[in-house]
């Protein structure tokens, strides 16, 4: 250990950096002295990320690195993972929580990117355009009116109503929409937009059907045959969150008998793992799905803002123990330690940790220059600021206490 900021040379902090993350993550890591960051394009499966991972401290993924609690037994160095995306099901939460990793993600640099696809993508149905599009390709002329509607009186179901859903929300009355959305608390309505108090209303009342909703329990097949069902004859369904909030053979079989319009998806219940192999999906077969290889937050200005959000939350975590924004870490904003060491200890959220850790302290001479505390419902998270002498000798002492889950020295 050397006597910079950092409990490591900066050097000697490893990154490992998945799924071609813009380049301005690598940019503002190297900008922050981490130089040691090895770069992969694509996803790694399991073996292969076990491998990679074993003396990595930090690892920034997107939403296909799968980071499962075989990876985080596997990785012994890892303080912090970075999601430079919205969802973070990819990651086991428990997991990284019980082995004291903090997980990051960049809860809003692409909700715009998402937002301006679906209400594009609900212009493009109304109007029969990707069939038409697609006969055209064929050398067909399908000149017609029928079945082609302007977007402005419609009305827009949109479920789940977090940052995506009232963005879209929000574009979606400037083009003339009547909004209603469903979320399971409640929200502030945007505008003129109206919560409706079940599913069933909303699907009943909606010409466009637009998810955004995470990935959990309880939005597994969310919408299956029955909620089709429910759904207006001739409605769109457009599902940007995430593959497995819809049955995609009740979606298939409600296309084929033609009781859903059209439908645009960008995200499914199996997704290639890489841009070699083959797409495979029952909606193939239809010219009014618009389907897309989950690219809702994929444009360049997202990915940039993405790279540098993440990176820097990653950067703070590494430099003073700024925990901001962690998804499964209690927050805490750190003020800087430039002439005393600081210590991090992660643990249990116990009785009698707390006791334990000042009795050390006031049993020794150990002086303490700052202290901060925060908790949540699983984890404590004690800063403490002590005088450079003593900093080794107190890291011995708490990596003693029970209930601690890491414990690390920042210089
Ligand atoms: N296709 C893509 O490339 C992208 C997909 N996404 C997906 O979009 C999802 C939503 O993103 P945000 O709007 O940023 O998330 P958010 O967390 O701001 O909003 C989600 C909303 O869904 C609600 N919700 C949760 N469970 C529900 C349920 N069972 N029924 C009804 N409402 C429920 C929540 O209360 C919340 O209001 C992400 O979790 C991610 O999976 C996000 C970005 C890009
Ligand atoms: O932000 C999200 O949750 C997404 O789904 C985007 O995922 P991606 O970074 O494009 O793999």
């Amino acid at each position: 250990m050397t006597d910079s900021k950092t409990s490591l040379n900066k050097d000697k902090i490893k990154f490992l950096l998945l799924e071609g993350v813009h380049q301005s993550a690598v940019d503002s890591l190297k900008n922050a002295g981490y130089t040691n960051i090895e770069y992969h394009k694509a996803a790694l499966n399991e073996d292969e990320l076990i491998e990679a991972i074993k003396d990595a401290h930090f690892v920034g993924l997107r939403s296909r690195t799968q980071l499962t609690r075989k990876v985080f037994e596997n990785a012994p160095k890892l303080v912090a993972a970075g999601c430079f995306c919205i969802g973070t099901n990819q990651v086991d939460l428990q997991a990284a929580t019980e082995h004291g990793v903090a997980v990051f993600n960049a809860p809003y640099s692409n909700t715009r990117s998402v937002a301006e696809l679906v209400i594009a993508e609900a212009i493009l149905l109304l109007r029969g355009i990707p069939a038409k599009n697609a006969g055209c390709h064929r050398g067909e002329w399908q000149k017609s009116a029928e079945g082609s509607f302007e977007i402005r009186g419609k009305t827009l179901g949109i479920i789940g109503y977090g940052s995506i859903g009232s963005q879209m929300s929000v574009l979606a009355e400037s083009l003339g929409m009547r909004v209603f959305f469903y979320d399971v608390i409640n929200r502030l309505p945007l505008g003129n937009a109206v919560q409706c108090k079940s599913l069933n209303e909303l699907l009943a009342k909606s010409d466009v059907v637009s998810l955004h909703v995470p990935e959990t329990g309880a939005t597994k097949n969310m919408i299956g045959e029955r909620e089709i069902n429910a759904m207006k004859k001739g409605a769109i369904l457009l599902n940007a969150s995430r593959g497995t909030v819809v049955d995609i053979d009740a979606l298939a079989a409600a296309m084929e008998s033609g009781h859903i319009a059209g439908c645009a998806i960008d995200v499914f219940p199996v997704e290639p793992k890489g841009n070699n192999e083959e797409f495979q999906s029952p909606l193939r077969a239809f010219d009014n799905a618009i389907l897309t290889p989950h690219i809702g937050g994929s444009t360049m200005e997202a990915q940039e803002n993405i790279g540098f959000e993440v990176a820097e939350k990653l950067v703070k975590y590494s430099d003073n123990g700024t925990t901001i924004t962690s998804v499964n870490f209690p927050e805490v904003a750190l003020p800087s330690h430039d002439k005393v060491h600081r210590l991090l200890h992660v643990h249990k959220n116990v009785p009698g940790v707390l006791t334990a850790i000042n009795k050390i302290f006031s049993e020794s001479d150990i002086n303490i220059c700052g202290q901060y505390l925060q908790t949540n419902d699983k984890l404590g998270y004690v800063i403490l600021d002590v005088d450079r002498a003593y900093s080794e000798m107190a890291l011995e002492q708490l990596r003693k206490v029970t209930g601690t889950i890491r414990c690390r020295v920042l210089f």
